[in-house]
């Protein structure tokens, strides 16, 4: 049997602000760093321990990684970034708020761009300095990659998918324990490719921030179970509050 523990990053500037991210590189406030130290010191006191650590190519999951392992003496474990688990790229979306465009758009709507499986977000126009080719960090990617210019859950999953794919479950399979730092929209891409999940399923799963989620995993990769580590009534309000971030102002 295995196990496999990925971790949403912590509260960001951005989720305080209650604003579509995406792709944008925002950090951690300072309740997301010490949620996120929170986190490693659960893991720690549970016994769970790292040999390898993967993680998105943004700050606020990369902080997450190394908050969770500096609570656990685990700084010296090799920390693997990557593109293919940055978040969900949330196009034209990116920067807004989301009671705003619940409040312009409609709830519906707003519901569609974030939760539906096979809907593209609106795009981020070309020349816009936010594309992928803008930024110095895809330089080298974009040699040989067409990065997106936003993405529905569809399209992460194909980038994740084949990533967790053929180069993570090898390290799993031989033997190695491994957390992933990633986050909430790539954090389900990954859920729906490791379960085989049905898109109707999916579609209703909501990550809370800096709360580790346990998979054991059988040695043919089937999911034996998976939960999240920690008081289960403040997860299923944390879960509750991720969901709920897209309402309409009251009175709306
Ligand atoms: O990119 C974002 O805005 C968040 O990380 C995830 O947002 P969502 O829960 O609205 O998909």
């Amino acid at each position: 049997m295995y196990t496999l523990v990925i971790i949403r990053h912590g509260q960001s500037q951005w989720n305080k602000k209650n604003l579509f991210c995406g792709w944008t590189d925002v950090d951690l406030t300072e309740k997301g760093f010490e949620d996120a130290r929170a986190a490693g010191r659960l893991l720690k006191k549970e016994g769970y321990t790292f040999d390898i650590c993967y993680t998105s190519v943004l700050k606020r999951a990369i902080h997450t990684a190394y908050a969770v392992l500096d609570e656990m003496d685990l700084n010296w474990i090799p920390v693997i970034k990557d593109y293919h688990l940055n978040e969900r790229h949330y196009g034209a979306l990116q920067g807004k708020n989301k009671t705003e465009m619940a409040d312009k758009y409609g709830e519906e709507q707003v519901l569609q761009w974030r939760r539906s499986y096979d809907v593209r977000p609106p795009v981020l126009p070309d020349g816009d300095e936010r594309l992928p080719e803008n930024q110095p960090v895809y330089k080298e990617i974009m040699k040989t990659v067409k990065l997106p210019h936003t993405e529905c859950l569809k399209d992460t999953v194909a980038r994740v998918a084949p990533y967790f794919e053929q180069v993570i479950k090898p390290e799993i399979q031989k033997g190695k324990k491994v957390l992933i730092a990633a986050h909430g929209n790539s954090i389900r891409a990954l859920m729906k490719y490791i379960e085989d999940m049905p898109e109707e399923e999916i579609v209703g799963i909501n990550i809370p921030t800096a709360t580790p989620m346990i998979y054991h995993l059988s040695d043919d990769f089937r999911v034996i179970d998976r939960s999240f580590l920690g008081d289960q009534e403040a997860i299923k309000a944390a879960i509750e509050a991720v969901k709920n971030q897209s309402a309409k102002s009251s009175g709306k």
